[in-house]
């Protein structure tokens, strides 16, 4: 937390701080970048950062006060800049409100107008909580000189809920934005990173709600628009129906596959039928969810296309591009690779590039019929919540690498379906290397059994999931077209795996390696 002195000038109240030139330039200079640096949110950590600009200052009268959201641009020494988003408000230090503020809530502590006082991240604010809230409730626009902010309600917003009053606090989540929740039934989230357009998010998730039964993501209840005057919109925040889940599909795929391991180190190979039937319902929902998305008679941005050429170039530039980068990722980090099977499996890869970027350039004119619509885009166990007998699936950002308007492109829905199948993968894979149970085994036995556990749950996943859309349907033309597409998603997926974990976790490297190779093997059969 920092305490400075700041030179304000003692005839302006809180109201109008935003007015006072050295209050802002004590807050870009001094106070912001020490504060940001801490933020779980703010991904511009590892850059070199060369400046904090606040580039607009937008108010939102709270009961008794003002907050601000200020938009704060951050330049690097390379790259573009970034935008965030942090709400401001400040709190009299000898009121009850201010015992609250956790420790990462609180920005600095000021003196202003002769009153002591916090200068918070405005979400622990109750006084912003219910602000925010309440605007939505009403589809309040707030007007500012050029811009406005556009409140809207969603159908998920119960009408018993709008003037009721309703209790709020953070979720303590730390994640890429923040949450809130008020009265443990709705969940709002605020963008931290913003970007010029609609989040895809707001796009997705109103789609859903607004325009299919597809019941199983949490209902639209809001969202909260900044509406600039001669630029694009850009989304604020979002709120949804909150769920009341159990755990992620991670953990609870985790918990079946420590059972596995355990049968395992006893000579047995059982996998529960619970975990089919698991695997089946998850395959249904997520082809539901993609039925919910083929919408031919829907606006332009969520009206299916064909795999045309423009397509076509991106999907195999985006291929080729990662394929690049993560061969020279793994050239520079070769020689910190220990592990003899790791070793071996990024040889595999190494040595096979000629073929799989012939088997890439294949995108470019291979006859594909089947059609591309809006899909997850970051489709993995982690983004689905468990509900006890059910699944909820969540967060339609996209991919966090990409840019916004490569996050609205369409794709073939099997882009999210290898997504899911690379998360068994790494669930099985996890748990069988990694694990004390399995430590002293011959890696080649445990190595066998991962790969039947996982081509088992594979088959279950993607039967269950064709199934569900009937045949034909015009998303998927021929088994041919679904076995070429899922293999260069799967390929894809695990490619941009590799170099996650060469940066975030480097003992799991040889998953995403052996899922590549696993692809590699796939091709080597087609050719013969
Ligand atoms: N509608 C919801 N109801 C209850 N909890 C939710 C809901 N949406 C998300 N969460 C919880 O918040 C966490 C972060 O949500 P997510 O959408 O993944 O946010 P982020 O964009 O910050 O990654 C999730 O892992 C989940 O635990
Ligand atoms: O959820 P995020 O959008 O932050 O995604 C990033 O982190 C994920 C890890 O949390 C990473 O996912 C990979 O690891 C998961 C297990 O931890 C596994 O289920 C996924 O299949 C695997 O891709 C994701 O790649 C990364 O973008």
């Amino acid at each position: 937390m920092n305490e400075i002195a700041i030179n304000l000038n003692p005839k302006l109240p809180w109201e109008s701080i935003h007015e006072d030139k050295d209050f802002v330039r004590s807050l870009e200079e001094l106070i912001l970048p020490p504060y940001i640096n801490t933020c779980r949110w703010f991904a511009g950590k590892a850059r070199k950062q060369t400046l904090f600009q606040i580039t607009n200052i937008l108010e939102i009268p709270l009961s008794d006060s003002v907050a601000f959201l200020l938009i704060v641009k951050v330049s690097y020494d390379y790259g573009e800049p970034e935008s965030y988003l942090l709400p401001v408000s400040f709190i009299d230090a000898a009121s009850s409100n201010a015992r609250e503020i956790l420790p990462k809530g609180i920005i600095s502590i000021a003196i202003i107008n002769k009153k002591r006082g916090l200068i918070v991240d405005a979400i622990y604010d109750e006084r912003f909580q219910q602000a925010l809230f309440k605007n939505l409730a009403h589809t309040e626009e707030i007007f500012l000189k050029n811009d406005k902010i556009l409140f809207s309600r969603g159908k998920g917003l119960s009408g018993e809920d709008i003037n009721a009053p309703i209790s709020s606090r953070v979720l303590p989540v730390d994640s890429s934005n923040s949450a809130m929740v008020f009265g443990e039934k709705y969940f709002m989230k605020l963008y931290r990173k913003l970007f010029e357009e609609t989040n895809p998010e707001v796009d997705m998730v109103s789609f859903l709600t607004e325009n299919s039964d597809f019941a199983f993501i949490p209902a639209f209840a809001g969202s909260v628009v900044w509406k600039q005057k001669d630029a694009p919109d850009i989304t604020l925040g979002m709120m949804q129906r909150m769920v009341e889940n159990q755990q992620d599909s991670w953990t609870v795929t985790g918990t079946y596959v420590d059972a596995f391991v355990e049968s395992f180190t006893d000579q047995t190979f059982a996998i529960k039928e619970d975990v089919f039937q698991q695997v089946e319902l998850l395959a249904q929902r997520t082809a539901e969810m993609h039925l919910a998305l083929y919408s031919p008679d829907s606006e332009e941005g969520f009206s299916p296309e064909p795999f045309d050429e423009e397509y076509r170039t991106f999907l195999y530039k985006r291929l080729t591009d990662l394929l690049d980068k993560r061969y020279n990722m793994l050239i520079d980090s070769y020689t910190s690779i220990t592990d003899p099977v790791t070793q071996k499996l990024a040889w595999d890869f190494m040595e096979s590039r000629e073929l799989i970027e012939e088997f890439a350039r294949e995108i470019l004119h291979k006859d594909i019929e089947s059609l591309r619509v809006r899909i997850h885009g970051d489709y993995h166990l982690g983004q689905v919540l468990a509900t006890g007998n059910d699944y909820i699936i969540i967060d339609f950002e996209g991919e966090p690498e990409s840019s916004i308007s490569e996050r609205k492109i369409k794709h073939s829905p099997l882009k999210d379906a290898a997504g899911m199948i690379r998360s068994y993968h790494y669930a099985i894979s996890s748990k069988m290397f990694n694990s004390e149970e399995t430590k002293e085994l011959d890696i080649k036995r445990v190595q066998t059994a991962a790969d039947r556990w996982y081509r088992l749950v594979l088959i279950t996943f993607m039967e269950k999931y064709l199934d569900t859309f009937g045949k034909p349907h015009p998303l998927f033309k021929n088994n041919n077209e679904i076995n070429f597409l899922m293999l260069i998603y799967l390929l894809e997926k695990a490619v941009y795996e590799l170099g996650y974990e060469i940066c975030y976790r480097p003992d799991w490297v040889k998953i995403p390696l052996k899922g590549i190779v696993n692809v590699i093997r796939e091709i080597e059969k087609l050719k013969m």
